[in-house]
C-alpha cells in the first residue's frame, strides 16, 4: 500500500501545476573555483618538474633520497588535491518549502515512516540519552499513526529495555505537551536545559521527566532492574535474559513491542506511534557486522511489522532538533522528477556542546557541510550514518534492477495488513532477526546496508550511488539533528582511526573508488569518494613534512629553494594558496577564524596520529593480523573532563601510542625551530633554510597545546610522563640517525 501510494501522490502533484516544494541555486563561486584549480594545477606541474630535475641530476645519494621522499609526499598531496577538486566543480544550494506540502497532499495521505535508532552499549551510550533521541522523533510533527520507531540494542541490555519501558509512560505526557505548546526542542533533556517556560504544566512535566531520569540512571548505576518491575508483562519481557549463558555476544533475539499505534493512546486520547525494542540474536560463531548488521536486522524486522516506504536512520545520540524535518525530506521524495532514482536525503551531522574554538575540530565542516554541498551538484552526498531518510526501495538493487529478498513478506512493496503484535508478524520478526538468517543471501552485498568496511555508512552510500541512485543534501538553517561529540583527544583520535581504517578497506577493495567508483559514477563522483577513501595516506606527507625538513635543519642541510630563487615563489604560492583557499571556504561556509585554526591543527595532528596508526593497522589487517573492530565512541560526560574541555584544554591523561608520535613531532620541531632561529639571527645560511624555519615555526604554533600539556599543566588531563619520556627517547634516536646520514 505504502509504496505505490508515494507514487500516486506525486502523480497528483505533477498534474496540478504544483506549488514549489524545493529550489536549487548553483554557487556563485563555481567560476573562480575552476579558475583557481587551473592555476594551482599548473603550479603543481611546475613543482613536479623541479622534483624530476633534481632527481635526475642529484649529486649525492642523500639528496636523491631526500628528494624522492618529498616527491612521494607531494604526489600524495597532489592526488588528494585533485580528489578534493570534485567538490569545487559544481556546488549547489538548495531550499525546501515544507509549508507547501499540505497544498499538494492531505495529511492522511502522507507516507508512513520507519525510524531506526542504534545503540550498542549502555555504559558508553547512556540509555537516558537514547530515550531522549527516541522521544524527540516520536514527537515529530507528523501523523503519529504513520510513525514507527525501532530501537536496535546491540548491547543486548536490560538497562536499555528498562529505559524504554519508562519512556513509553513518559511519552504519553510528552507528545501532547509538545504538540499543544508547539515546542521546537522535542528532546526533553534539551528542552529543559533551554530557556523554557515556567508554567505549572511545564514544571509538572519536568518533575515527571526528572524522576524518570533518576530511575533510569539508578538502574544503570546498580546494573539491576528488578526493583522497578511491577507488572507481569514487564517481568515476562525481562525473563528472556534468564536464558542460560545470556551475554551481549551470545543471546537469542529479544523483540518487544512497547507501544502499538491504534491501541496505545496518550493522555489526551491521541494515538501513540509504534515503538519496538529489538536486540538481534548474537552468537560467537556468526559475524554480526557491527552497525550495518544491526541496521539490516531493523530493515527486515520493520518490513515484517510496518514496511514503511521511508526509513530514517539515526545514531542514538542524534536527537531531532526540528519537528518538521520529515516534511522537508518529503519535499524531495514527492517530486516525481527526481523520485525515480532518489535513494536518500542526507542531513548534515551537527553537534551541541562544542567549545568555542572547537579544539578537536569535531564539527568536521568540510566533511559534513562543505563537501556534501559540492557532491550535491553532481550525483549527491555520501551517506554519513545518521540523519538520513532512505527510500526503502533503494536498499533493494539499482533504480531499474530490483533485487528481491529471499522471502516475499519483506520485499519493499509488500503490504502489511496485520497489527504488529499479531502472532504471525512476531514469528516472522524473530525469524528475520536470527543471526544465521543472512547465510546464503544477498544481504550486505546486494541488499541493505553493505558489509566489509568499518565505515558502513560511507560504503553503503558509495555502493548505492554506483548502482545509479542519486542522493540529496538538505541543510536547513535550523539544525535538523544534533549529536554528541567526543570530549577527549583519545576518543577523537580513536574515532578517526576507525574511520581511516574503514575508508582504506574501501580504497583497496575490488570496489575501489578510484577504479570501480570512477567507472560507475563518472570522474568527479569517483574522485570525491576517493578524497575520503585515501584519507589516511595523508599521514605520509604530513609525517614527512613534520620530521624531514626539521631534521635537515638541525644539521644545517637545506632541502628547499633559497629565498632569492624563483622556485621560492612557487613554494610560497603552493603553501599559501592551499591554506588560503581552505581558510576562505571555511569562513565563507559560516566558520570562525578560531575554529579554522583548530581545524587545520587537527588535520596535522590526525596525520601524525590516527591516520598513521590507521594506515599501519590496516596493513596489519591485510596480512591477516587481527585488529580491533568497531570501537563505539563514548558519549558519557565526565564532569572534570568536560570542565577542561570548556576551558579549551586538550585532554591527554592516559598514555597512548598515538600521543607518542605527536609528542615526538612537537619536540623535534621545537628544537629545530630554536636552532634555526639562532642561526638565522646570526646570519648564517639565512636564505637556504628559510622555508624549513618557517615550517618548523608553523608546526610549533600548532603544537602549543602539546607543550602546555607536557610542561605547564598539573591537572589530570596533562600529558602522561611516560609518553613524554618515550617520545623524547625516540626523538633523540631519530635525530642521531639523521645526523649520521645527513653529515
Ligand atoms: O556494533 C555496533 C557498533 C555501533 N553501533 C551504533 O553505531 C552508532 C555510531 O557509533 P559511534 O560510536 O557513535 O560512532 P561515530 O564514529 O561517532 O559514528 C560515525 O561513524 C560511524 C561509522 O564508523 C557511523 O556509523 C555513524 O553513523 C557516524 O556518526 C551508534 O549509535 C552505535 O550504537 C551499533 O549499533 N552496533
Ligand atoms: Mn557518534
Amino acid at each position: 500500500m505504502e509504496g505505490p501510494r508515494l507514487r500516486e501522490c506525486s502523480a497528483a502533484y505533477a498534474s496540478h501545476a504544483p506549488p514549489l516544494l524545493h529550489s536549487l541555486k548553483p554557487s556563485r563561486r563555481t567560476g573562480s573555483n575552476r579558475l583557481f584549480a587551473t592555476v594551482y594545477a599548473c603550479a603543481i606541474i611546475a613543482l613536479f618538474y623541479r622534483h624530476a630535475h633534481i632527481l635526475l641530476y642529484s649529486k649525492t645519494i642523500v639528496s636523491f633520497y631526500v628528494t624522492l621522499t618529498l616527491f612521494i609526499s607531494d604526489l600524495i598531496l597532489a592526488f588528494m588535491w585533485v580528489n578534493g577538486q570534485a567538490f569545487r566543480m559544481r556546488p549547489v544550494y538548495r531550499k525546501e518549502y515544507p509549508e507547501n506540502i499540505e497544498k499538494v497532499m492531505k495529511t492522511s495521505d502522507l507516507p508512513a515512516l520507519d525510524i531506526f535508532i542504534c545503540t550498542a552499549d549502555p555504559y558508553k551510550e547512556p540509555p537516558v540519552s537514547v530515550v531522549n533521541t527516541a522521544l524527540s522523533v516520536m514527537a515529530y510533527d507528523y501523523p503519529t499513526e504513520k510513525i514507527s520507531v525501532y530501537v536496535s540494542d546491540d548491547g543486548g541490555s536490560t538497562l536499555t529495555l528498562f529505559a524504554f519501558m519508562e519512556a513509553t509512560k513518559f511519552a504519553a505526557h510528552w507528545l501532547p505537551f509538545c504538540r499543544k505548546n508547539d515546542i521546537a526542542e522535542r528532546s526533553p533533556d534539551e528542552y529543559f536545559a533551554s530557556n523554557h517556560s515556567r508554567s505549572s504544566e511545564t514544571e509538572k512535566i519536568k518533575t515527571m521527566y526528572e524522576s524518570m531520569k533518576v530511575r533510569i540512571e539508578h538502574v544503570v548505576e546498580t546494573g539491576k532492574v528488578d526493583e522497578y518491575i511491577t507488572n507481569d508483562q514487564d517481568r515476562q519481557a525481562f525473563s528472556k535474559w534468564s536464558t542460560d549463558g545470556f551475554t551481549r555476544q551470545n543471546h537469542p533475539s529479544v523483540i518487544q513491542v512497547l507501544l502499538e499505534k491504534n491501541k496505545d493512546r496518550d493522555i489526551t486520547g491521541h494515538w501513540l506511534p509504534n515503538l519496538v525494542y529489538v536486540s538481534r540474536q548474537k552468537s560467537k560463531t556468526f559475524p554480526h557486522h557491527f552497525k550495518a548488521g544491526a541496521l539490516n536486522v531493523l530493515v527486515r524486522v520493520s518490513a515484517a511489522m510496518t514496511n514503511a516506504p521511508i526509513i530514517l536512520t539515526l545514531d542514538c545520540d542524534m536527537y531531532s532538533n526540528d519537528p518538521r524535518t520529515p516534511l522537508r525530506a518529503l519535499c524531495y521524495m514527492l517530486d516525481p522528477e527526481i523520485q525515480n532514482n532518489l535513494a536518500y536525503i542526507q542531513f548534515p551531522q551537527e553537534y551541541h556542546g562544542l567549545n568555542k574554538s572547537d579544539i578537536y575540530a569535531c564539527e568536521h565542516k568540510r566533511l559534513f557541510k562543505l563537501n556534501p554541498i559540492g557532491f550535491d551538484g553532481l550525483s549527491g552526498p555520501n551517506y554519513v550514518g545518521t540523519g538520513c531518510f532512505f527510500l526503502r526501495r533503494a536498499l533493494f538493487g539499482g533504480p531499474s534492477t530490483l533485487v528481491l529478498p529471499e522471502i516475499r513478506e519483506i520485499s519493499p512493496d509488500y503490504i502489511v495488513n496485520k497489527p504488529i503484535t499479531a502472532q504471525s508478524v512476531a514469528e516472522l520478526a524473530y525469524q528475520v532477526a536470527g543471526c544465521n538468517y543472512e547465510n546464503q543471501t544477498e544481504w550486505g552485498c546486494k541488499i541493505g546496508f553493505r558489509y566489509g568496511s568499518l565505515v558502513e555508512d560511507y560504503y553503503t552510500g558509495f555502493r548505492l550511488q554506483c548502482e545509479g541512485w542519486r542522493s540529496i543534501f538538505c541543510y536547513p538553517e535550523r539544525a535538523a539533528f544534533l549529536g554528541d561529540v567526543p570530549f577527549n583527544t583519545l576518543d577523537v583520535l580513536g574515532q578517526n582511526k576507525r574511520w581511516a581504517i574503514g575508508l582504506l578497506e574501501v580504497a583497496f577493495s575490488r570496489y575501489s573508488t578510484i577504479t570501480f567508483g570512477v567507472k560507475s559514477m563518472g570522474l568527479f563522483m569517483g574522485l570525491g569518494y576517493s578524497y575520503y577513501a585515501f584519507w589516511a595516506t595523508l599521514s605520509i606527507p604530513i609525517a614527512t613534512y613534520s620530521f624531514l625538513p626539521q631534521l635537515a635543519l638541525l644539521n644545517g642541510v637545506s632541502i628547499f629553494p633559497k629565498v632569492s630563487e624563483p622556485w621560492f615563489l612557487l613554494y610560497m604560492f603552493l603553501f599559501l594558496g592551499a591554506y588560503g583557499q581552505d581558510f576562505l571556504d571555511f569562513v565563507v561556509g559560516g566558520g570562525t577564524i578560531q575554529r579554522w585554526w583548530s581545524d587545520q591543527r587537527m588535520w596535522m595532528m590526525r596525520g601524525l596520529s590516527c591516520y598513521l596508526f590507521g594506515l599501519t593497522e590496516f596493513l596489519l589487517k591485510s596480512i591477516g593480523i587481527p585488529t580491533q573492530g568497531f570501537n563505539v565512541t563514548s558519549k558519557v560526560i565526565d564532569n572534570e573532563q568536560s570542565k577542561r574541555y570548556d576551558q579549551g584544554l586538550f585532554e591527554f591523561g592516559v598514555p597512548s601510542p598515538m600521543f607518542v608520535t605527536l609528542t615526538m613531532a612537537a619536540i623535534i620541531n621545537l628544537f629545530s625551530f630554536s636552532y634555526g632561529l639562532i642561526h638565522f639571527l646570526n646570519g648564517s645560511n639565512k636564505e637556504g633554510l628559510f622555508i624549513q624555519l618557517f615550517l618548523s615555526a608553523s608546526i610549533v604554533m600548532n603544537c602549543l597545546p602539546i607543550y602546555q600539556a607536557i610542561a605547564l599543566r598539573s591537572d589530570k588531563g596533562k600529558m602522561p610522563i611516560s609518553t613524554t619520556i618515550t617520545a623524547t627517547v625516540l626523538a633523540s634516536a631519530i635525530y642521531a640517525v639523521a645526523t649520521i646520514v645527513l653529515k
